[in-house]
Protein backbone atom coordinates (compact mmCIF):
# COMPACT_ATOMS: atom_id res chain seq x y z
CA UNK A 1 0.00 0.00 0.00
CA UNK A 2 2.79 2.45 0.98
CA UNK A 3 6.37 1.83 -0.06
CA UNK A 4 9.47 3.80 0.83
CA UNK A 5 12.46 3.24 -1.47
CA UNK A 6 15.76 4.72 -0.23
CA UNK A 7 13.95 7.72 1.27
CA UNK A 8 15.86 10.48 3.09
CA UNK A 9 14.90 13.84 4.57
CA UNK A 10 17.44 16.54 5.25
CA UNK A 11 16.69 19.48 7.58
CA UNK A 12 19.32 22.25 7.49
CA UNK A 13 22.06 19.88 6.37
CA UNK A 14 21.17 17.19 8.94
CA UNK A 15 19.66 13.87 7.90
CA UNK A 16 16.45 13.48 9.92
CA UNK A 17 15.81 10.15 8.22
CA UNK A 18 18.29 8.29 6.09
CA UNK A 19 17.77 5.76 3.34
CA UNK A 20 14.50 4.28 4.58
CA UNK A 21 13.12 1.18 2.92
CA UNK A 22 9.69 0.35 4.26
CA UNK A 23 6.55 -1.39 3.12
CA UNK A 24 3.30 -0.69 4.97
CA UNK A 25 1.05 -3.43 3.68
CA UNK A 26 -2.64 -3.09 2.84
CA UNK A 27 -4.79 -3.78 5.89
CA UNK A 28 -1.82 -4.04 8.27
CA UNK A 29 -1.50 -2.17 11.55
CA UNK A 30 2.06 -0.82 11.33
CA UNK A 31 3.69 0.93 14.28
CA UNK A 32 6.77 3.16 14.23
CA UNK A 33 8.66 3.19 17.51
CA UNK A 34 12.07 4.45 18.53
CA UNK A 35 14.16 6.87 20.53
CA UNK A 36 13.23 10.54 20.73
CA UNK A 37 14.24 12.39 17.57
CA UNK A 38 14.75 9.14 15.64
CA UNK A 39 12.57 10.35 12.76
CA UNK A 40 9.22 8.65 13.45
CA UNK A 41 7.01 11.73 12.95
CA UNK A 42 9.02 12.84 9.95
CA UNK A 43 8.49 9.40 8.38
CA UNK A 44 4.74 9.58 9.01
CA UNK A 45 4.42 13.14 7.69
CA UNK A 46 6.26 12.27 4.50
CA UNK A 47 3.41 9.86 3.67
CA UNK A 48 0.82 12.65 3.40
CA UNK A 49 3.39 15.22 2.24
CA UNK A 50 3.19 17.40 5.34
CA UNK A 51 6.95 16.95 5.02
CA UNK A 52 8.39 16.54 1.52
CA UNK A 53 11.14 13.92 1.20
CA UNK A 54 14.44 14.94 -0.39
CA UNK A 55 15.72 11.64 -1.75
CA UNK A 56 14.20 8.37 -2.89
CA UNK A 57 10.60 7.58 -3.79
CA UNK A 58 7.41 6.97 -1.84
CA UNK A 59 4.69 4.99 -3.58
CA UNK A 60 1.07 5.00 -2.48
CA UNK A 61 -1.04 2.28 -4.10
CA UNK A 62 1.72 1.86 -6.67
CA UNK A 63 1.91 5.55 -7.63
CA UNK A 64 4.63 8.04 -6.76
CA UNK A 65 3.10 10.44 -4.19
CA UNK A 66 4.88 13.34 -5.93
CA UNK A 67 2.80 12.66 -9.04
CA UNK A 68 -0.44 13.10 -7.08
CA UNK A 69 -2.00 16.47 -6.20
CA UNK A 70 -1.42 17.03 -2.46
CA UNK A 71 -5.08 17.61 -1.60
CA UNK A 72 -6.25 14.56 -3.52
CA UNK A 73 -3.58 12.50 -1.75
CA UNK A 74 -4.54 13.77 1.71
CA UNK A 75 -8.20 13.06 1.05
CA UNK A 76 -7.29 9.39 0.77
CA UNK A 77 -5.54 9.47 4.17
CA UNK A 78 -6.98 10.23 7.60
CA UNK A 79 -4.61 11.93 10.04
CA UNK A 80 -4.95 11.97 13.83
CA UNK A 81 -2.43 13.62 16.16
CA UNK A 82 -1.81 13.97 19.88
CA UNK A 83 -2.79 17.63 20.08
CA UNK A 84 -6.03 16.63 18.32
CA UNK A 85 -6.55 19.99 16.65
CA UNK A 86 -10.33 20.10 17.04
CA UNK A 87 -11.94 23.39 16.04
CA UNK A 88 -12.91 24.99 19.40
CA UNK A 89 -16.02 26.82 18.16
CA UNK A 90 -17.43 23.84 16.30
CA UNK A 91 -19.58 21.16 17.91
CA UNK A 92 -18.52 17.52 18.07
CA UNK A 93 -20.74 16.74 15.07
CA UNK A 94 -19.30 19.63 13.03
CA UNK A 95 -15.75 18.62 13.91
CA UNK A 96 -16.31 15.01 12.87
CA UNK A 97 -17.94 16.18 9.62
CA UNK A 98 -15.07 18.56 8.66
CA UNK A 99 -13.92 16.54 5.66
CA UNK A 100 -17.47 15.58 4.69
CA UNK A 101 -18.30 19.28 4.56
CA UNK A 102 -15.26 19.92 2.31
CA UNK A 103 -16.39 17.07 0.10
CA UNK A 104 -19.89 18.62 -0.06
CA UNK A 105 -21.78 15.64 1.35
CA UNK A 106 -25.53 16.30 1.75
CA UNK A 107 -26.63 17.24 5.26
CA UNK A 108 -28.62 14.03 5.80
CA UNK A 109 -25.83 11.75 4.55
CA UNK A 110 -23.28 13.63 6.65
CA UNK A 111 -25.50 13.43 9.76
CA UNK A 112 -25.94 9.70 9.31
CA UNK A 113 -22.17 9.25 8.94
CA UNK A 114 -21.52 11.29 12.11
CA UNK A 115 -23.97 9.07 14.03
CA UNK A 116 -22.28 5.96 12.69
CA UNK A 117 -18.79 7.18 13.66
CA UNK A 118 -19.87 8.28 17.12
CA UNK A 119 -21.28 4.82 17.73
CA UNK A 120 -18.10 3.22 16.35
CA UNK A 121 -15.88 5.26 18.68
CA UNK A 122 -18.13 4.75 21.70
CA UNK A 123 -19.21 8.41 21.92
CA UNK A 124 -22.71 8.88 23.33
CA UNK A 125 -25.08 10.71 21.01
CA UNK A 126 -25.78 13.24 23.79
CA UNK A 127 -22.27 14.63 23.11
CA UNK A 128 -23.17 15.55 19.53
CA UNK A 129 -23.79 19.25 20.12
CA UNK A 130 -21.07 19.84 22.73
CA UNK A 131 -17.97 21.91 22.08
CA UNK A 132 -14.47 20.42 22.50
CA UNK A 133 -13.82 22.21 25.83
CA UNK A 134 -16.89 20.46 27.25
CA UNK A 135 -15.33 17.01 26.63
CA UNK A 136 -12.80 14.96 28.57
CA UNK A 137 -9.36 14.37 27.01
CA UNK A 138 -10.33 10.82 26.05
CA UNK A 139 -13.56 11.99 24.41
CA UNK A 140 -11.64 14.63 22.47
CA UNK A 141 -9.22 11.98 21.23
CA UNK A 142 -12.13 9.81 20.13
CA UNK A 143 -13.61 12.76 18.21
CA UNK A 144 -10.19 13.30 16.59
CA UNK A 145 -10.07 9.66 15.46
CA UNK A 146 -13.71 9.79 14.28
CA UNK A 147 -12.89 12.88 12.23
CA UNK A 148 -9.88 11.15 10.68
CA UNK A 149 -12.06 8.17 9.72
CA UNK A 150 -15.02 10.25 8.46
CA UNK A 151 -14.51 10.02 4.72
CA UNK A 152 -13.50 6.35 4.96
CA UNK A 153 -9.86 6.95 4.01
CA UNK A 154 -7.75 4.15 2.60
CA UNK A 155 -5.06 4.83 5.20
CA UNK A 156 -5.15 6.14 8.73
CA UNK A 157 -2.02 7.95 9.93
CA UNK A 158 -1.77 8.45 13.69
CA UNK A 159 0.96 10.39 15.51
CA UNK A 160 1.00 9.64 19.26
CA UNK A 161 -2.81 9.76 19.20
CA UNK A 162 -3.16 8.63 22.83
CA UNK A 163 -0.07 10.39 24.16
CA UNK A 164 -1.79 12.82 26.51
CA UNK A 165 -4.15 10.35 28.15
CA UNK A 166 -4.14 8.67 31.56
CA UNK A 167 -3.28 4.94 31.47
CA UNK A 168 -6.87 3.74 31.89
CA UNK A 169 -8.33 5.88 29.09
CA UNK A 170 -5.32 5.08 26.98
CA UNK A 171 -5.83 1.34 27.39
CA UNK A 172 -9.53 1.73 26.52
CA UNK A 173 -8.72 3.64 23.32
CA UNK A 174 -6.05 1.11 22.35
CA UNK A 175 -8.67 -1.65 22.66
CA UNK A 176 -11.01 0.48 20.60
CA UNK A 177 -8.38 0.84 17.84
CA UNK A 178 -7.80 -2.91 17.73
CA UNK A 179 -11.55 -3.43 17.38
CA UNK A 180 -11.93 -0.74 14.69
CA UNK A 181 -8.96 -2.09 12.79
CA UNK A 182 -10.45 -5.60 12.80
CA UNK A 183 -13.84 -4.25 11.80
CA UNK A 184 -12.80 -1.88 9.01
CA UNK A 185 -9.61 -3.61 7.88
CA UNK A 186 -8.00 -0.23 7.15
CA UNK A 187 -4.28 0.24 6.68
CA UNK A 188 -2.99 2.04 9.77
CA UNK A 189 0.42 3.59 10.45
CA UNK A 190 0.85 4.76 14.03
CA UNK A 191 3.74 6.50 15.79
CA UNK A 192 4.25 5.93 19.50
CA UNK A 193 7.04 5.96 22.06
CA UNK A 194 5.12 3.57 24.30
CA UNK A 195 6.61 0.08 23.94
CA UNK A 196 3.64 -1.79 25.38
CA UNK A 197 1.24 0.13 23.14
CA UNK A 198 3.39 -0.76 20.13
CA UNK A 199 3.55 -4.45 21.06
CA UNK A 200 -0.18 -4.59 21.63
CA UNK A 201 -1.26 -2.86 18.43
CA UNK A 202 1.30 -3.77 15.79
CA UNK A 203 1.15 -6.45 13.12
CA UNK A 204 4.31 -4.85 11.76
CA UNK A 205 6.70 -3.03 14.05
CA UNK A 206 9.44 -0.68 12.83
CA UNK A 207 12.13 0.27 15.34
CA UNK A 208 14.05 3.46 14.46
CA UNK A 209 17.16 5.12 15.83
CA UNK A 210 19.02 8.18 14.49
CA UNK A 211 16.91 8.36 11.35
CA UNK A 212 17.42 4.73 10.39
CA UNK A 213 15.49 1.49 10.73
CA UNK A 214 17.25 -0.77 13.19
CA UNK A 215 14.87 -3.71 12.87
CA UNK A 216 11.37 -4.40 11.56
CA UNK A 217 9.06 -7.39 11.83
CA UNK A 218 6.30 -8.76 14.02
CA UNK A 219 6.40 -7.91 17.73
CA UNK A 220 7.20 -11.57 18.42
CA UNK A 221 10.18 -11.47 16.01
CA UNK A 222 11.54 -8.37 17.69
CA UNK A 223 11.30 -9.81 21.19
CA UNK A 224 12.48 -13.33 20.40
CA UNK A 225 15.11 -12.52 17.77
CA UNK A 226 16.47 -9.03 18.50
CA UNK A 227 19.03 -8.10 15.89
CA UNK A 228 21.49 -6.42 18.22
CA UNK A 229 22.02 -5.02 21.71
CA UNK A 230 20.21 -1.78 20.86
CA UNK A 231 17.00 -3.72 20.14
CA UNK A 232 17.47 -5.83 23.28
CA UNK A 233 18.00 -2.75 25.44
CA UNK A 234 15.16 -0.85 23.81
CA UNK A 235 12.61 -3.52 24.67
CA UNK A 236 14.06 -3.75 28.17
CA UNK A 237 16.19 -6.81 28.74
CA UNK A 238 14.76 -7.34 32.21
CA UNK A 239 11.16 -7.00 31.06
CA UNK A 240 11.43 -9.13 27.97
CA UNK A 241 9.68 -12.09 29.57
CA UNK A 242 6.72 -10.05 30.77
CA UNK A 243 6.41 -8.35 27.40
CA UNK A 244 6.37 -11.73 25.66
CA UNK A 245 3.52 -12.74 27.95
CA UNK A 246 1.57 -9.69 26.77
CA UNK A 247 1.64 -11.06 23.20
CA UNK A 248 0.12 -14.41 24.17
CA UNK A 249 -3.45 -15.19 25.06
CA UNK A 250 -4.85 -17.43 27.77
CA UNK A 251 -6.71 -19.50 25.18
CA UNK A 252 -3.44 -20.91 23.80
CA UNK A 253 -2.51 -22.26 27.23
CA UNK A 254 -5.83 -23.70 28.37
CA UNK A 255 -6.22 -27.08 29.99
CA UNK A 256 -9.61 -28.56 29.17
CA UNK A 257 -10.35 -29.93 32.61
CA UNK A 258 -13.01 -29.42 35.26
CA UNK A 259 -13.15 -25.77 36.28
CA UNK A 260 -11.83 -24.87 39.70
CA UNK A 261 -13.41 -22.33 42.05
CA UNK A 262 -12.81 -18.62 41.78
CA UNK A 263 -13.38 -15.60 39.56
CA UNK A 264 -12.62 -16.83 36.01
CA UNK A 265 -10.08 -15.32 33.62
CA UNK A 266 -11.34 -14.65 30.07
CA UNK A 267 -9.76 -16.78 27.37
CA UNK A 268 -8.92 -13.66 25.31
CA UNK A 269 -6.89 -12.09 28.14
CA UNK A 270 -3.14 -11.81 27.70
CA UNK A 271 -0.87 -14.05 29.77
CA UNK A 272 0.50 -10.85 31.31
CA UNK A 273 -2.92 -10.06 32.76
CA UNK A 274 -3.21 -13.68 33.89
CA UNK A 275 0.17 -13.40 35.63
CA UNK A 276 -1.12 -10.40 37.58
CA UNK A 277 -4.16 -12.41 38.62
CA UNK A 278 -1.99 -15.32 39.83
CA UNK A 279 0.15 -12.96 41.87
CA UNK A 280 -2.81 -11.04 43.31
CA UNK A 281 -4.69 -14.18 44.23
CA UNK A 282 -1.67 -16.21 45.34
CA UNK A 283 -2.74 -19.40 43.61
CA UNK A 284 -1.38 -21.67 40.90
CA UNK A 285 -4.50 -22.59 38.95
CA UNK A 286 -7.43 -20.41 37.84
CA UNK A 287 -10.70 -21.12 36.01
CA UNK A 288 -11.17 -19.71 32.49
CA UNK A 289 -14.35 -18.71 30.66
CA UNK A 290 -15.04 -17.72 27.05
CA UNK A 291 -16.42 -14.40 25.78
CA UNK A 292 -19.95 -15.58 26.59
CA UNK A 293 -18.96 -16.31 30.17
CA UNK A 294 -19.11 -20.10 29.69
CA UNK A 295 -16.44 -22.08 31.63
CA UNK A 296 -13.92 -23.56 29.17
CA UNK A 297 -11.10 -24.92 31.33
CA UNK A 298 -8.25 -23.87 33.58
CA UNK A 299 -4.95 -22.05 33.37
CA UNK A 300 -1.99 -23.33 35.38
CA UNK A 301 0.69 -20.94 36.57
CA UNK A 302 3.53 -23.24 35.51
CA UNK A 303 2.17 -23.31 31.92
CA UNK A 304 3.02 -19.59 31.62
CA UNK A 305 6.66 -20.67 31.59
CA UNK A 306 6.25 -22.75 28.44
CA UNK A 307 7.78 -21.12 25.38
CA UNK A 308 5.03 -21.78 22.85
CA UNK A 309 1.33 -22.37 23.05
CA UNK A 310 0.47 -25.84 21.80
CA UNK A 311 -3.31 -25.58 21.67
CA UNK A 312 -4.83 -28.27 23.81
CA UNK A 313 -2.91 -29.43 26.83
CA UNK A 314 -4.00 -32.76 28.21
CA UNK A 315 -5.60 -32.49 31.64
N1 LIG B 1 10.74 21.14 10.72
C1 LIG B 1 11.94 20.74 11.15
N2 LIG B 1 13.02 21.53 11.00
C2 LIG B 1 14.26 21.13 11.41
N3 LIG B 1 14.48 19.94 12.00
C3 LIG B 1 13.43 19.12 12.20
C4 LIG B 1 12.11 19.48 11.79
N4 LIG B 1 11.28 18.46 12.10
C5 LIG B 1 12.03 17.51 12.70
N5 LIG B 1 13.33 17.90 12.75
C6 LIG B 1 14.46 17.12 13.28
O1 LIG B 1 14.45 15.86 12.66
C7 LIG B 1 14.77 14.82 13.60
C8 LIG B 1 13.64 13.81 13.64
O2 LIG B 1 12.50 14.42 14.21
P1 LIG B 1 11.12 13.66 14.39
O3 LIG B 1 10.13 14.62 14.95
O4 LIG B 1 10.77 12.96 13.15
O5 LIG B 1 11.50 12.57 15.50
P2 LIG B 1 10.57 11.63 16.39
O6 LIG B 1 11.19 10.28 16.36
O7 LIG B 1 9.16 11.72 15.95
O8 LIG B 1 10.79 12.29 17.82
P3 LIG B 1 9.89 12.34 19.14
O9 LIG B 1 9.65 10.94 19.59
O10 LIG B 1 10.76 13.09 20.10
O11 LIG B 1 8.64 13.07 18.77
C9 LIG B 1 15.03 15.52 14.92
O12 LIG B 1 16.41 15.70 15.06
C10 LIG B 1 14.32 16.86 14.77
O13 LIG B 1 14.94 17.84 15.54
Amino acid sequence: MIEFNNVSKIFAGQRAVNNLNLHFKTGAFSVLIGTSGSGKSTTLKMINRLVEHDEGTILFAGEDIRQQPVLALRRRMGYAIQSIGLFPHWTVAQNIATVLHLQKWSRSKSNARVDELMALLGLESSLRERFPHQLSGGQQQRVGVARALAADPEVLLMDEPFGALDPVTRAALQQEMVRIHRLLGRTIVLVTHDIDEALQLADHLVLMDSGEVVQQGTPLDMLTAPRNDFVREFFGRSELGVRLLSLRQVRGYLRHEQPVDGEPLRDDMSLREALSAFVARQCDVLPVCDAQGQPCGTLHFRDLLRVEASGDIPA
